[in-house]
This record gives structure tokens, sequence and C-alpha cells, in this order.
């Protein structure tokens, strides 16, 4: 039974429509942003570490779905750079691809609306934090920038 439930799951995933899902790579100076999910019933993800961002919505771009998810969580502007790349990684549940962008910061600070912490990291620091799986893809991403 466990058997079959295994190969279901798997078919489940392969299935699935990949959720496109958007991150800023915010950095000042020499430190990126690093934020702290909250706890949650996606217990995979609960209080791990990832960028700032989320899903994109209908007839968004990018850019716009950037813009919009750091003003929504952090009520902060942000400048959006170039794509370091895009990632994807099957959670038991969700499928996600996510495309990653260097940003840098705008005037002011920001405000955590959605996260349990913050801090500011150098690209050698980034893996001593929890990261969501689909997250240590993008590390390694920016390791090599
Ligand atoms: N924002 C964001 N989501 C990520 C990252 N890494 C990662 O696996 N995810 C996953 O991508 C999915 C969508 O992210 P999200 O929950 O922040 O998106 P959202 O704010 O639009 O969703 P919501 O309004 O339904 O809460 C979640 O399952 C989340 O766990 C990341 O670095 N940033």
């Amino acid at each position: 039974m466990d058997e079959i439930l295994f190969v279901y799951s798997q078919i489940n995933i392969e299935i699935m429509d990949k959720i496109k899902v958007v991150a800023a790579v915010i950095k000042k100076d020499d430190k990126i942003l690093c934020m702290q999910r909250c706890r949650s019933r996606q217990t995979y993800n609960s209080e791990r570490w990832e960028f700032p961002g989320g899903k994109i919505e209908k007839h968004e771009c990018d850019h716009e779905a950037l813009l919009r998810e750091i003003k929504e969580e952090m009520d902060w502007d942000i400048y959006v750079g170039r794509r370091i790349g895009t990632v994807s990684h099957d959670y038991p549940d969700i499928s996600v691809e996510i495309a990653a962008y260097l940003c840098k910061p705008g005037d002011g600070e920001f405000t955590m609306l959605e996260h349990l912490d913050a801090k500011w990291l150098t690209a050698n620091e980034l893996p001593t934090l929890n990261w969501a799986d689909a997250d240590k893809k993008i590390v390694e991403l920016i390791r090599k920038l």
C-alpha cells in the first residue's frame, strides 16, 4: 500500500502545474537580505529562511510581481535588476519554479509585516541559515556570482 501511495504521489507531482514564484535577492553594499518565514502548516518551510517575494499573479510580469510582493510584505520599494537564475523544486504537496532577481533597496527602511526575522548576510555567510530547500539552490547561484 505504501508503495502504491508513493508512486501515486510521484505521478501527482509530475502532472501538477509548477507554481511560479519570484524572489528578490536584495543587496546593500556586500550584504544580502534574508527573511525567515513564519511558523506554518507547510511544515517543510515553516520557520525556514527565504528571499522575499511570492506567487506571480495572472497577467503580471516578474518585475510587477516583485514590486507588489515587497510592498505587501515589507512596505518597501525596491529596484529590480537582472535575473540571477530560475530554480525548480518539488515539495511534498506543491511544485515551485522560482525566478530570483538581483535587487537594490529603495529609500528608507522596510517594515517586517509577514516574516519572523530578517538578517543581512554576506554571500559566504548565507549557508549558515536553515533555508527552504528550493532556496538552497538560489544560495548556490549567488555564491557563484
Ligand atoms: N516568497 C518566497 N516563496 C518561496 C521561496 N522559496 C520557496 O520554496 N517558496 C515557496 O513558494 C511558495 C509561494 O510563496 P509565498 O507563500 O511567499 O507566496 P504568496 O505570498 O504569493 O502566497 P500567499 O499569498 O498564498 O501566502 C510557497 O510555497 C513558499 O514556501 C522564497 O525564497 N520566497
